[in-house]
């Protein structure tokens, strides 16, 4: 199958990096040392660059060429949070290895860590977390990283999710979420397993023309495909949509709900939305830009993209209706995201009525 060990080596790369976040977000949140203000305001914390660095390392281990836009760099970080980065990452090893062995990962000929960067000194983890700054492009394979979208969420002890998507051509061709916190019976579903959901949530997957799945993070070989829907009318929609108001317009996708008569809504941060989307929990998410300036990252949605794709679902800007484009360097060049389960027509019809309310 194609990309069978990228799949692999993102989904227990990603599975790690979830083992860590979750493992540390009590003690981040309690810790006001552990968190960073960025030069854009934004929280950052020693679980997101600790799980870009676990991430990275493994990718590059197992394929080295490849490129990697990762959401984090090292700038500006003193030696002793570098420090505190190296040892939440040592100290995930033992857990991680209880979890899931290591025969697995050897048998499938993974590595975890880089000969070249062995992430065993501050220089090697400064160095590895710096591998995340490729442009992108049309002309390069790369792996797009969020190692926690949501920082938001994490930090209020809510939803967040690890998020990563190898994107060639510009091109989604697989995409992996993990959502730690995320427990089905929360949201309108059932776990099937409420243990494992209570213990790492879910993890979901999909590569291009192979499918989607999802299961939750602490059980190995429990994959369970996600349905394919193309829903015919907008009626009886959930909504699914941020928490931050900084991040979305809620009162225009409020105007939105009300003209296409959809009267339910899920706030949650993070990709975790386009996990419910998949699973057929939510049926729409709206995400209508509060300024004209501000650029979508593409790693807020490049995973996201291939669960949308594989479940038969739309995924756009919120003016036009335009198809996302991830060739487009770091950024999209379009404005707010649309993602519905819908047929193209009635996905339409959402874009027509966002556009409307956006225009005004
Ligand atoms: N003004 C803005 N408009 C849209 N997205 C924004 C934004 N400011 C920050 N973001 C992005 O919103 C993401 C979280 O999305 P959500 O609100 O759906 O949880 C953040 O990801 P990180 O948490 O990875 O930084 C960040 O990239
Ligand atoms: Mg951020
Ligand atoms: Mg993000
Ligand atoms: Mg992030």
């Amino acid at each position: 199958m194609p990309f069978e060990k990228e799949l692999f080596v993102a989904t227990q790369a990603v599975r790690k990096a979830a083992l860590l976040t979750k493992r540390i977000q009590a003690q981040v949140i309690a810790d006001k040392k552990s968190t960073i203000t960025k030069t854009d305001s934004s929280p950052v914390t020693v679980g997101d660059y600790s799980a870009q660095a676990i991430i990275i390392n493994a990718i590059k281990a197992n394929f080295p060429e490849d490129e990697i836009v990762g959401e984090e760099e090292s700038k500006g970080l003193g030696d002793e949070f570098v420090g505190q980065i190296l040892r939440e990452i040592e100290a995930t090893e033992a857990p991680f290895k209880e979890l899931f062995g290591e025969c697995d990962s050897a048998r499938a000929g993974m590595h975890f860590r880089s000969r070249e960067f062995p992430l065993t000194s501050l220089a090697d983890v400064r160095r590895v977390i710096d591998l995340g700054g490729s442009e992108g492009g049309r002309n390069t394979r790369f792996w797009c990283l969020d190692p926690i979208d949501g920082t938001k969420g994490f930090l209020r002890g809510e939803q967040y999710a690890v998020c990563l998507a190898l994107v060639v051509g510009g091109v989604v061709q697989l995409g992996c979420i993990a959502c730690p916190n995320l427990e089905l019976a929360h949201y309108g579903g059932k776990d099937s397993d409420p243990e494992a959901a209570h213990r790492l949530g879910y993890v979901f997957r999909a590569v291009r023309g192979q499918g989607a799945f999802f299961s939750p993070t602490a059980v190995d070989f429990a994959w369970h495909p996600l349905p394919v829907r193309s829903l015919s009318s907008t009626r009886d929609m959930v909504s699914l949509e941020g928490v931050e108001k900084a991040h979305s317009a809620h009162s225009a996708q409020d105007t939105v709900k009300e003209e296409l008569g959809i009267s339910r809504a899920l706030h949650l941060d993070s990709q975790v939305k386009y996990c419910l989307l998949a699973l057929g929990l939510g049926d729409v998410y709206l995400r209508l830009p509060i300024s004209m300036s501000y650029r979508e990252k593409i790693w807020d949605h490049a995973a996201g993209n291939a669960l949308v794709a594989e479940t038969g679902g739309q995924h756009t800007d919120s003016i036009e209706g335009v198809p996302l484009d991830f060739g487009n360097g770091r950024t999209l060049a379009t404005k707010g995201v649309i993602a519905s389960s819908g047929t193209k027509p009635v996905h339409q019809m959402i874009v027509d009525a966002s556009s409307k309310v956006i225009n005004k």
